[in-house]
């Protein structure tokens, strides 16, 4: 699988020592206590939820188009991901994370990296950190698997490079149904070769002593043309949607999995498919953990908005890009990157982008 990297000026670092072991926490510390907001658990004031989305349906196109032009998010049930290995994935991230801080540290996401374990790689653009810690995997887990558990890691490797498989597959297919609600059917419209690139993201949010004033992952849109989340039967995700004031919670809904519209598909899209705004919240009693499938073009392909979607009276809204200079731009201006890749003011008719991400 072709690498992504980061651009080296990226200001996004991972301080290991920055890390506290947030499992034995009895309060929360002054370095993790945000300020508060009135909105922070649920906008009670929505009745209106997130799309459950049955692939098995004849419509399934139709409903993600409109998912993805008024939610940015939805849930698809009948996906042909097993339950077993969804608890069996969940269940290596457990496993995981209940290792001694020492043993997790020697898998640090290095300085300039972006794979293995650390604070949320964000957490330098907020004053407080995230009740959270995560492990990110690019292609093979081997080289971590080995670093964790040295006699023992065929398991963890097993069932990651499962999923990853599983996952591509399902990404692949998600992403056509949506290129295919705009009308992209053929394949020289997205000259991809062999399929696309991906990062599985661990994140696991400790049972925390002062929800209400603690952050799981700060409110922030993915970097990718589309992310599947599964997330464990406790609640957290919430997202924001255009028109709507406040956070509208995610439920977990039993088999389903979450589809985040990204950045990339947000400009594939040219502003029609605008990428979803999200955080993580956290409880007082459970152990929350979530798995991402991050899924994005191969590294060196260029992005911009596909030419079908442009004319004299749509023109091109962002400037072609890669996946690896995106992520180096997202690491350098964070929400203000998709507008930093914006060729022109929106017109009429086109969304605007998000870049009022609440810090505190
Ligand atoms: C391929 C990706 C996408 C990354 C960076 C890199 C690896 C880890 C991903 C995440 C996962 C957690 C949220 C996020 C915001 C983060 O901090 O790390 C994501 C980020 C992005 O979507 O920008
Ligand atoms: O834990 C969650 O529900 C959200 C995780 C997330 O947004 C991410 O990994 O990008
Ligand atoms: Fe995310």
């Amino acid at each position: 699988m072709p690498s992504i990297k980061l651009s080296s000026d990226s200001n996004i670092t991972s301080n290991p020592h920055k890390f506290l072991d947030l499992y034995s926490m009895t309060e929360l510390p002054d370095t993790h206590a945000w300020t508060p907001q009135p909105d922070h658990h649920e906008c009670k004031c929505n009745d209106e939820s997130v799309p459950i989305i049955d692939l098995n349906k004849e419509n399934a196109t139709e409903v993600i188009g409109h998912a993805c032009r008024t939610w940015g998010v939805f849930q698809i049930i009948n996906h042909n991901i097993s339950q077993k290995l969804v608890d069996e994935v969940e269940l290596a991230g457990k496993r995981l994370f209940s290792l001694p801080m020492q043993q997790k540290l020697r898998a640090a996401r290095p300085h300039d990296g972006i794979s293995g374990y650390g604070v949320a790689r964000i957490s330098s653009f907020f004053p407080k950190l995230m009740w959270s810690e995560g492990f990110t995997i690019l292609g093979s887990p081997l080289q971590h698997a080995l670093q964790l558990w040295p006699q023992d890691y065929h398991k963890f490797c097993d069932t990651i490079e499962k999923y990853q498989k599983e996952m591509k597959k399902l990404a692949n297919r998600v992403m056509w149904l949506m290129l295919g609600s705009l009308g992209i059917t053929e394949l020289e419209d997205l000259n991809w070769g062999g399929g696309g690139c991906a990062a599985l993201q661990l994140n696991s949010y400790p049972a925390c002593p002062d929800p209400d004033r603690a952050m799981g992952l700060a409110a922030h849109t993915d970097s990718t043309i589309l992310t599947i989340l599964q997330q464990s039967n406790i609640s957290g995700l919430q997202v924001t949607r255009e028109g709507t004031v406040g956070w509208i919670t995610v439920p977990p809904h039993p088999g389903a999995l979450v589809i985040h519209v990204g950045d990339l598909m947000h400009i594939l899209s040219n502003g029609l498919y605008p990428s979803v705004l999200h955080r993580a919240v956290v409880n007082r009693t459970g152990h929350r953990l979530s798995v991402a499938y991050l899924y994005g073009p191969p590294s060196s392909v260029k992005i911009s908005p596909l030419t079908k979607l442009v004319d004299n009276l749509h023109p091109p809204l962002y400037r072609p890009i890669t996946w690896s200079e995106y992520l180096g731009t997202k690491a350098k201006h964070f929400d203000k990157a998709l507008t930093s890749v914006r060729l022109c003011a929106p017109r009429n008719g086109f969304v605007e982008d998000h870049n009022s991400v609440k810090v505190g």
